[in-house]
């Protein structure tokens, strides 16, 4: 044999799940796209052919669905936790199940006819929600995160003192747009040992959306760089009370907006007129971690 096997998971992916929730006329309406990646020991079925280890794919997926209907979806989080234990309980060949969820957010729409209020949605075109459940047994690992959050800072944004060489012809500024996608993830302390809380998924998905806009909007900000490690502090700084997090992942794009030249038209730009490039993109990118935590959320992805 000149070869071996190395890391290797297998399970469905993504499997798009919605699930309605009736309280009278008032329904609730939870949308997840739920991927499952199970390993543990699967050498026969890659060296032998034989699957006598092997929960079908078919099966994860049947199983994200009867679940949806058995324990309901309280949370991304909630969900994912459910799932990964059942495979890893149930299954002694699995010993690690790693869920990852993303969730669609719907919106009422308002209607005055109350006869037809209460089941009518729009789908919210901002963030896509995240998280990833990972169980070995023992341990848990709870990574939540959001994607897509578009924000913009028209002023209160100043970028100078940078590195000039040969090749740079940028024009150092004292007052330009920031703007940028976040895209953030963030891991809890919580593990599941004897006698720790588990944190409250929904409220802190809230508290740290919440923390990451706050941030942004009220850092006076002297590069991409600063603003990303003020959202990372705050969302550590505020996450005691709904679940402690101990370290954030940030990737920002810089949705860079150029100054137009309005001078071949004999007019002045002052401040106010803009190009709004799509790429190329610089991408600032970090990790803020609690004093002492280890980073365990991996950098690429
Ligand atoms: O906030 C910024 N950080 C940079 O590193 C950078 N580089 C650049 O060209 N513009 C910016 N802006």
């Amino acid at each position: 044999m000149t070869t071996m096997l190395g890391q290797n998971q297998y399970g469905k992916a993504e499997n798009r799940v919605v699930r309605v929730t009736r309280d009278g006329g008032t329904h609730h309406v939870k949308d997840l796209n739920v991927s499952v990646a199970l390993s543990g020991d699967m050498d026969d079925v890659h060296l032998s052919g034989s699957n006598a280890n092997v929960l079908p794919t078919d099966t994860t997926k049947n199983t994200v669905f009867a679940f949806a209907k058995e324990y309901g979806i309280d949370s991304a989080e909630a969900f994912g936790i459910h799932l990964a234990r059942h495979f890893v309980t149930s299954q002694q060949p699995i010993h690690r199940a790693r869920i990852r969820i993303e969730e669609y957010a719907w919106e009422r729409i308002p209607v005055t006819d109350q006869d037809r209020a209460g089941h009518s949605f729009v789908r919210r075109g901002q963030e896509t929600r995240t998280a990833e459940v990972s169980y070995d047994g023992e341990h848990w690992q709870v990574v939540s995160g959001l994607a897509g959050l578009v924000v913009l800072n028209s002023t209160d944004s100043e970028f100078h003192g940078f590195v000039k060489d040969a090749y740079t012809t940028l024009q150092e500024t004292r007052d330009r747009i920031l703007a940028t996608e976040v895209n953030a993830r963030w891991r809890f302390a919580w593990t599941g040992g004897a006698g720790q809380e588990p944190p409250r998924w929904e409220e802190s998905y809230t508290a740290v959306r919440g923390d990451l806009l706050g941030a942004f909007a009220e850092t006076y900000s002297l590069s991409l760089q600063q603003s990303l490690f003020a959202m990372g502090s705050r969302v550590i700084d505020g996450s005691a009370a709904a679940g402690a997090i101990d370290e954030v992942r940030l990737s920002l794009p810089n949705k860079h907006h150029f100054l137009a030249d309005l001078a071949p038209f004999g007019l002045k730009n002052d401040n106010e007129v803009y190009l709004a490039a799509d790429r190329p993109y610089g991408l600032i990118e970090g990790t803020v971690l609690r004093d002492g935590a280890e980073a365990l959320i991996p950098v690429t992805d």
